[in-house]
């Protein structure tokens, strides 16, 4: 069995983490951590755990991550950099779901995060998580940093038409919706149900620090520099990234994007192209490490438009933290992942 720890245990994304690898055939999480409710069991903050798990949380300061052969970070920004430079030096694996390593060059990372990079040396070592482009990379990584959540739906969705050189790389435009998880689990007056509910409004049109890591992973799959406006938005769900993208499509396009998007995906079980005329829908994936995706030429324009969505949770975080283990120690890519989405 392979060891896993957890720093960031009572979060949204730490409890989702708990949730897949509580029943991953190979894995064993040996330690959880939260400064605030250390000492106190899982069981007791998250009843859905009782009866499946009888571990308590422990103090990330108390240590007890340096017998595990895997540990994430379902930390905020900044909190991985401080730990990270010593696990693996120590020979451990290490995948964060936080951006500290998403970003090669330390200094846009100081630019979008407004702190110090204390360990830039390890942003040029870490690889991108983002399977179904960098899978040939993780194999061998020390350290994953995990694609971000709109990241995550945005290049999913991008990349076929990048791929084939298909369209205009210099205006991309990428509008999505995130529901409330997205924020995490901290109270925040914006995220209050009387806040956020009944309302759909954008944030971050001026510049999202998510804008940095998609023009990055999008120009490595282009082979040259992508420009992107990113308008996220708020909707008032609990899970669910839905992203609606345009291009322009080029000269010497392949006719059939249909065709050009099913060849794309067709050995990745979790990416699943829809017939055509059909559009995804962020329900459809609740609770699975499944992103869907739709391309459409409307009218039969010069615009292409992709739909893609993904749960933020499982594609955008923890499922793609797994997915990425598995990756790692070579196991069965889809081992623990077998998840089918909740409806309604
Ligand atoms: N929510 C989402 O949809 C997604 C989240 N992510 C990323 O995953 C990470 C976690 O997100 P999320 O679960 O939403 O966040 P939450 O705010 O819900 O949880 C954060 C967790 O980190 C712990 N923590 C906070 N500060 C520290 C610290 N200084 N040292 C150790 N532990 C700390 C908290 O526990 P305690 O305070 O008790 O120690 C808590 O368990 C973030 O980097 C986020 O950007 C990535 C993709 C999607
Ligand atoms: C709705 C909401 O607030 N979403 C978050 C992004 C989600 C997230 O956790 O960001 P990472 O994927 O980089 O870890 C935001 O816009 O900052």
């Amino acid at each position: 069995m392979i060891k896993v720890g957890i720093v960031g245990g009572t979060g949204y994304a730490g409890v989702e983490l708990l949730r897949l690898l509580l029943r991953h055939p190979q894995a064993s999480v040996a330690v959880i951590t939260s400064r605030g409710e250390a000492g106190q069991r899982l069981d007791a903050l998250f009843p859905n755990l009782r009866g499946v798990c009888d571990l308590a949380f422990t103090d990330p300061a108390d240590g007890g991550l340096d017998d595990c052969d895997v540990v994430f970070f379902a930390t905020p920004h900044n909190v991985a950099l401080k730990t990270v430079p010593d696990l693996v030096e120590r020979g451990q694996r290490v995948i964060d779901l936080s951006a500290d390593y998403r970003l090669r060059d330390a200094a846009v990372w100081e630019q979008w995060y407004g702190e110090p990079h204390t360990s830039p040396g390890l942003c040029a070592e870490a690889v991108y998580g983002l399977p179904e482009i960098t899978r040939s990379q993780i194999v061998d990584a020390r350290l994953v940093a995990l694609a971000g959540c709109y990241p995550t739906a945005i290049q999913l969705g991008f990349a076929p038409l990048l791929e084939a050189k298909a369209v205009d790389t210099s205006g991309l435009i990428a509008s999505c919706a995130s529901g409330v998880s997205g924020a995490g689990r901290q109270a925040k007056i914006a995220n209050l149900v009387t806040e956020a509910g009944e309302s759909f409004k954008a944030y971050g049109v001026a510049g999202h620090r998510h804008l940095p890591e998609i023009e990055q992973g999008l120009s490595a799959v282009a082979g040259s520099s992508v420009s992107v406006t990113f308008v996220p938005h708020l909707v008032p769900m609990t899970r669910g990234i839905h992203a609606t993208l345009f291009a322009q499509l080029e000269d010497g396009a392949p006719e059939d994007l249909q065709d050009l998007f099913e060849r794309r995906y067709a050995d990745e079980p979790f990416v699943d192209v829809l017939p055509a005329g059909s559009l995804p829908q962020t329900r459809s994936v609740r609770g699975a490490n499944t992103c869907q995706i739709a391309v459409t030429q409307p009218q039969g324009r010069d615009t292409v438009v992709v739909t893609a969505v993904i749960d933020n949770l499982v594609k955008g975080a923890s499922g793609q933290a797994v997915q990425a283990m598995n990756i790692m120690l070579g196991l069965p890519e889809t081992m623990g992942l077998e998840v089918i989405a909740l409806i309604p």
